[in-house]
Order: structure tokens, then sequence, then C-alpha cells
């Protein structure tokens, strides 16, 4: 019996895409595709919701799947190390949901986070410039959140990165005591640039999307992986083997 896959979110690019990728796999079948005009109560007969909107109807649809004992793949950005421990506080109740929480389905994506959590102790200098499409609606990118939080995580016993410029705007937006810098311009699909500073050195770590082509792999490997979950999961590195430790405590 095929996996029953409800999409909301399933006007948007990543919609789209994930619908598409949904429909020719016979693991899975398509049996709803929820937008902003839709009721929220066409998830109830799936197997798996995937959620890919906007951060503040990702955290409905989070909260309705876990009460609903749905399990699900959320892609939207916004997911905070904050707002994720609220989510598991709820599966604390309910031990038999799972959510999977995916900041970004490419593989290099994840290889750069997981190489800029390793260099992070080895540097008090960091800074994040993240750039997207002008169509992003939501900045800092889910991406340089997860990479600010982990870099910070690997950093718990190093103290704050030297950025003290905390009343200057354009200095960023602190996260985790990393500045992230926002650039939405037209000609960029999504790019990410971890700069390290060191005594006469500088090491860059940077990723670049080209095509949603990228995130098929991390698709197909997360949707398998969310309809067995237990639990909350966070991130690709947690489904594939990027060769890396993890350095996650939340
Ligand atoms: N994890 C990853 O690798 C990636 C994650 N993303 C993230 O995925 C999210 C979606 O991105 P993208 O597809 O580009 O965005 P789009 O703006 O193209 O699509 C947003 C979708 O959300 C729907 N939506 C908005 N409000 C509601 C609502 N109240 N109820 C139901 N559906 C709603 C829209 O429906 P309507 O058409 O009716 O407005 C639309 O289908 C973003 O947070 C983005 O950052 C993006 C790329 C990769
Ligand atoms: O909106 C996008 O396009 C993307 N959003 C995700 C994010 O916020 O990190 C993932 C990827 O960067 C593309």
């Amino acid at each position: 019996m095929p996996t029953r896959v409800a999409i909301v979110g399933s006007s948007g690019r990543m919609g789209t895409l994930i619908s598409a990728l949904v429909e020719a796999d016979p693991e899975f079948e398509l049996v709803a595709q929820i937008t902003s005009r839709d009721s929220l109560e066409a998830i109830e007969g799936a197997d798996l919701v995937v959620d890919v909107t906007v951060p503040v109807v990702s955290q409905q649809v989070v909260e309705r799947c876990v009460a609903l004992g749905i399990n699900v793949l959320v892609g939207t950005s916004g997911w905070s190390s904050e707002r994720l421990a609220g989510i598991r506080r709820l599966l604390g109740a309910e031990p038999e949901s799972g959510v999977v929480v995916i900041p970004n389905f490419s593989l290099g994506s994840v290889l750069a986070t997981s190489l800029a959590t390793h260099a992070a102790k080895f540097f008090d200098s960091i800074e994040i410039v993240e750039a997207h499409h002008a169509s992003k609606v939501d900045s800092p990118s889910g991406t340089a959140v997860r990479t600010a939080e982990l870099m910070g995580a690997a950093r718990e016993d190093l103290g704050p990165v030297a950025a003290p410029h905390v009343d200057q705007r354009a200095r960023g937006q602190q996260v985790a005591s990393i500045p992230i810098h926002s650039v939405r311009m037209q000609g960029v699909s999504a790019r990410q640039d971890v700069y390290f500073g060191g005594e006469g050195e500088r090491v860059t770590i940077s990723h670049e999307t080209l095509s949603r082509t990228s995130y098929h792999t991390g698709i197909s490997v997360s949707l398998r992986a969310a309809r067995e979950a237990k639990g909350l999961t966070v991130g690709l590195d947690k489904l594939i083997d990027v060769g890396m430790p993890s350095h996650e405590r939340t």
C-alpha cells in the first residue's frame, strides 16, 4: 500500500516540485494538495503531511499533525532551536508521532553546514552572508539560522564570536552571537557563504544552489524517513551520513 501524502503549500515553488516527485514515486500516493485557499482539514485522510509554506502556517500545520497523530515532513524555514524545543515538548505527550524538519534538502548545503560547524571551533571571528531570490519572504534563511545555531553549539565552551557591534543595524542579525547578513535579489537562487577570520588568514565555506534539482535526492530520502519517524528529527545530516560528528545540543 503506498503512503498517502498531503502537501500543504502545494501551489508554491517547493510544493510544485514535491508534488511532482510524490506523484512519480510508486511508494507514495498524493491524496491532498492544500494552498492558502483551502482548509487544513484535508490533511486528515493522509498518512504523511509535507509542509512547505511560511513560518507562521508551518507551526499550525505541525501542531495539528501532532494532535492528529499524522507524521509530518517540514521543509519550511523559520524553525529556530527555540521553536523546535516547543515541538519536542508537544511530542513528549505523543510519543508515536514523528516530525522531521529539514532546513535544506540539498546534500551540498548540509555538507557545507557540517564543515562550517567543524571550522567554528577554530576561529573567533565568524560571519554568514546568505543570498536568495527576490521572492523569498523570510530572512534570515532557515539554513543560515541552523548553521549559526550548530556553530554556536560547537563553540559552547569557547564563548561568543568577536562581533560586538550590536547597535549597528547593518552588522546583521545575530543568531548564537554570529551575525547573519541577508541579500534578496534577482539572478540568485540560494547561496550561503560562511566567513572565518583568523590571525592573517581567512577561510570561506560556500554553497550555491543553481537549480532545485539539487533537492530531489534529499526530498526522496526525507519522505521515506518521515513516514517511519517517531519524535523529532532535524536536518538531512541525520538521514544521510556526511561523515561529521554531531554538535547539536537542543
Ligand atoms: N528545505 C529546503 O530545502 C527548502 C525550503 N524552502 C522553504 O520552503 C518554504 C516555501 O518556499 P517556496 O515554495 O519557495 O514558497 P512559495 O511562496 O512559492 O509557496 C508558499 C506556499 O505556501 C502556501 N501558503 C501560504 N499561506 C498558506 C496557508 N495559510 N495555508 C496553506 N498554504 C499556505 C502558498 O499558497 P498560495 O499559492 O495559495 O499562496 C504556497 O503554496 C519557505 O519557507 C522556504 O524558505 C525553500 C526551498 C528549499
Ligand atoms: O526560500 C528558498 O528558496 C530557500 N529556503 C530555505 C532556507 O530558508 O534556508 C532553503 C534554501 O536556502 C532555499
